[in-house]
């Protein structure tokens, strides 16, 4: 049912999903062991695919706990398979400011003049129909 339920658990080392630390970390396949974890196995599922070694320091396990672990472990986390994050950069103020000078100041300018542009044509084209 749950082929692919890996929990990854590691003491002390620095573990995957964390940017700013190397991507290493222990897996273990708890698929057999959901029914028989003392703690239940919402809290494995709950830990499915992702970071658990807090989630596991927290709760205290005993030295028969992390011993039983060994039976679980399916391998070590290879860094260079995992998916790169794509990173957001923001942009810079400079280059906000730059980007919106062009066109900002030339509406600017056009909603000014063309108002004007529009009432100058309109004296004038009734001053000339006046005349005649
Ligand atoms: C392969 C991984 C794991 C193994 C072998 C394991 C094993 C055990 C064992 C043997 C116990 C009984 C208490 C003890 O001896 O310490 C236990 C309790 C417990 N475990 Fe795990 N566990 C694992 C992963 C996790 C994870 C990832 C979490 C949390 C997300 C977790 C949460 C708990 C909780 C809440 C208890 C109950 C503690 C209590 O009631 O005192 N376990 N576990």
């Amino acid at each position: 049912m749950y082929a692919d339920l890996c929990v990854l658990v590691d003491e002390g080392v620095p573990n995957c999903f964390v940017e700013e630390k190397p991507k290493t970390g222990r897996v273990y396949d708890v698929t057999s062991f959901l029914d028989d974890h003392p703690g239940g196995d919402e809290v494995l599922l709950t830990a499915t695919g992702k970071d658990a070694t807090d989630d596991f320091e927290d709760v205290g396990h005993s030295d028969d706990a992390r011993e039983l672990m060994n039976k679980y472990f399916i391998g070590e986390i290879v860094s260079s398979t995992l998916p790169v994050e794509p990173k957001y950069t923001p942009p810079t103020q400079a280059t906000r400011v730059a980007g919106e000078q062009g066109s900002g100041n030339l509406w600017k300018i056009l909603q000014f003049l063309l108002p004007l542009l529009i009432l100058g044509g309109a004296l004038a084209f009734r001053s000339f129909y006046q005349k005649e």
